[in-house]
């Protein structure tokens, strides 16, 4: 289970957090975009997990900042997101992009703790009725594309 967001909120040390991700940011490999990106998170025993945005000459499959933090978590353990903070170059929060919303979602759910310009919200604000691996149960798949 994950936390509520309001115990996410309260137990990130925000400034702490959004350091991290600055760091993270002074890292990014975008010779293409030029758009810099960090991104850091705790987990729920107390790790902080980040990343940074990789691009690549195939401009298509560059990997968002939240492509590496999620790499991380699970490469260093798992768990769960509890909360979680994404700045631009400039080292001002930035809003995940949709793909990235669902990356978290799968492993933070809908109380994951988000930081925003508006204040920190639950990530059920920022993807409201979302897709989620509870809709994958019992499901077989298209009839006749099991395959052999
Ligand atoms: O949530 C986001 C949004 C954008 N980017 C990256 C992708 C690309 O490298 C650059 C410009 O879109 O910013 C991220 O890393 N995370």
């Amino acid at each position: 289970m994950s936390d509520s967001p309001a115990t996410g909120a309260g137990r990130a040390d925000w400034p702490a957090l959004r350091e991290r991700a600055r760091e993270l940011m002074s890292r990014a490999y975008v010779p293409y975009s030029k758009y810099p990106v960090g991104a850091a998170a705790l987990v729920d025993d107390g790790r902080i997990v980040g990343g940074c945005n990789v691009e690549n000459a195939s401009y298509g499959i560059g990997l968002c900042a939240e492509c590496g933090l999620v790499s991380e978590l699970a490469a260093t353990g798992g768990g769960r997101l509890v909360a979680f903070t994404c700045c631009d170059g400039r080292g001002e929060i930035l809003m995940p992009c949709g793909r990235c919303r669902q990356l978290l979602w799968e492993h933070g759910g809908p109380n994951l703790a988000v930081d925003t310009a508006s204040g920190v919200r639950p990530l059920s604000d920022l993807l409201p009725d979302a897709f989620g691996p509870e809709h994958l149960a019992g499901a077989d798949g298209p009839t006749g594309s099991t395959g052999p």
